[in-house]
């Protein structure tokens, strides 16, 4: 498992916390930025790390900004990438089973980095259930891939 992650000045703090957290579990990651609290544009670092997810250069990626709304508006205009914003470890969870995000996004200025690092293991640790929530995804990229 190879993580992209980034953040913006919002998400920082919260970066690094996580970051902690991947190298604490041996996991292997890339920081697409930024790299200090100055302020930055969210879509500036949330793009080129989506990007990155949906090349297939790495297999998931997480992206913080300070609402974690921003970052995922914007890494969902990337194509192939399901990007979910998740405060609780349940809709972390339920983002793997049904609907296979390949991007996770948070808050840094909504929870604190406890709660965030129980978000991030149980979404890492996410299987897809494919089925009938795979119908459903075909559909949104049959969408984006104006094929319908
Ligand atoms: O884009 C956002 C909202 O969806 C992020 O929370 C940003 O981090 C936030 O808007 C940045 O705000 P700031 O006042 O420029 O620090």
């Amino acid at each position: 498992m190879k993580i992209a992650i980034a953040s913006d000045h919002g998400g920082f703090e919260l970066k690094k916390e996580i970051i902690r957290f991947l190298e604490q579990k041996d996991i292997q990651y890339k920081d697409f930025g930024t790299f200090s609290t100055d302020s930055v544009d969210y879509p500036d670092v949330a793009i080129p790390c989506a990007e990155a997810v949906a090349r297939g250069e790495f297999t998931r990626g997480i992206i913080i900004c300070g609402t974690g709304i921003g970052v995922c508006i914007a890494a969902n205009k990337v194509k192939g990438i399901r990007a979910a914003l998740c405060h609780d470890t349940f809709s972390a969870r339920m983002s793997r089973m049904h609907n296979d995000a390949n991007v996770l996004t948070m808050g840094g200025r909504v929870i604190g980095p406890g709660l965030a690092t129980a978000i991030v293991e149980e979404w890492l640790k996410g299987d897809f259930e494919g089925g009938r929530h795979k119908r459903r995804i075909d559909k949104i990229s049959h969408y984006e891939n104006n094929e319908q």
